[in-house]
């Protein structure tokens, strides 16, 4: 009996939605933007773009949730050549998991070099603030704890080895990249770094799990990006992810608060600005990968 890897997309049928997308796009490109709930708007930093909606690109799942557009966007920030995705998949909007992540390999199959991943997330951390925005250092794959791995399936070589290393998945030189972009910015109040914990949702957590997890070691909590990252790792792109901290978890029983995606979206458009400046900073000051030579 061989194993069942139907759930996700080949080789071939990645390369075939690549293809199809680099016949259209204007340059190949060397970063790749997935833009988390509410933070859609920084696909508008980008200069002389072609916009490509999910629902006309071969094999491409459909964004179905508020506040992710949907669109594929190619051009260029100050001068390097980029695509972003206005809107991201989730375990919860049903799509099998190797499906979610589909989009990361088309990044690699097209020549991205550098993904850059965002996502609004609930502070688990007391320290932080709404609207911080926390440089992730490391995650903690809840669902991966129950055999939920985006590589799960028969392990195609083209792509990567069957087991990659995750300890080293964050980018030291791009977090530090961030920092020293947010101090000429004048972000570094609002900067935190620490670690995202994944959660399958929709439902968000509820109060012994909010403590769980912050006993385990993570400082903010969300539904997207740790399976991005996986992949991306297992494709050899280097990895930098930026959390938007929308809403403090909610870790007391006397709290009357509660955890809602309209605050979050909200959060998300107080903080646009600042998100589009620093990401496209960090961008234009990325270093490419030196060209290998045979
Ligand atoms: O992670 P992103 O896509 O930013 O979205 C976050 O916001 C939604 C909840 O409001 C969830 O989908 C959660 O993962
Ligand atoms: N799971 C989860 N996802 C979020 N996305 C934005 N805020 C939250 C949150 O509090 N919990």
């Amino acid at each position: 009996m061989t194993p069942d890897s139907a759930t996700g997309y080949s080789y071939e049928e990645c390369t075939a939605t690549a293809d199809w997308l680099l016949k259209r796009a204007p340059e190949r490109p060397l970063v790749g933007i997935v833009c988390g709930s509410g933070l859609g708007g920084l696909a508008k930093m980008l200069k002389d773009e072609l916009v490509i909606n999910y629902c006309d690109i071969p094999n491409f799942p459909q964004s179905t949730v508020h506040g992710h557009a949907g669109k594929l966007v190619f051009g260029t920030l100050k001068g390097k050549p980029c695509v972003c995705m206005q809107g991201r998949f989730h375990l919860y909007e049903g799509y099998a998991i190797q499906k979610t992540t589909m989009p990361i390999r088309v990044f690699k199959l097209m020549g991205v070099e550098t993904v850059i991943l965002t996502n609004a997330a609930g502070g688990l951390n007391q320290d932080f603030k709404v609207g911080d925005i926390m440089i992730i250092k490391d995650h903690i794959n809840i669902p991966g704890f129950a055999g939920h791995n985006p590589l799960v399936g028969a392990n195609d070589d083209r792509f990567g080895v069957r087991f990659p290393c995750m300890s080293d998945a964050y980018d030291r030189d791009l977090q530090q990249l961030v920092r020293a972009v947010a101090d000429e910015l004048d972000f570094s109040v609002f900067m935190r770094d620490g670690v995202y914990s994944v959660l399958g949702g929709p439902s968000f957590e509820t109060i012994a799990e909010c403590r769980a997890l912050r006993q385990l070691g993570a400082d903010a909590v969300g539904m997207s990006t740790v399976h991005e990252v996986i992949v991306a790792r297992h494709c050899d792109m280097r990895v930098l992810a930026l959390s938007l901290i929308t809403n403090k978890a909610v870790m007391d029983y006397q709290s009357e608060k509660k955890a809602n995606h309209e605050e979050v979206l909200e959060t998300g458009a107080l903080r646009a600005k600042q998100m589009e400046k620093l990401v496209s900073t960090v961008v234009s000051r990325i270093p490419n990968t030196p060209t290998h030579c045979s």
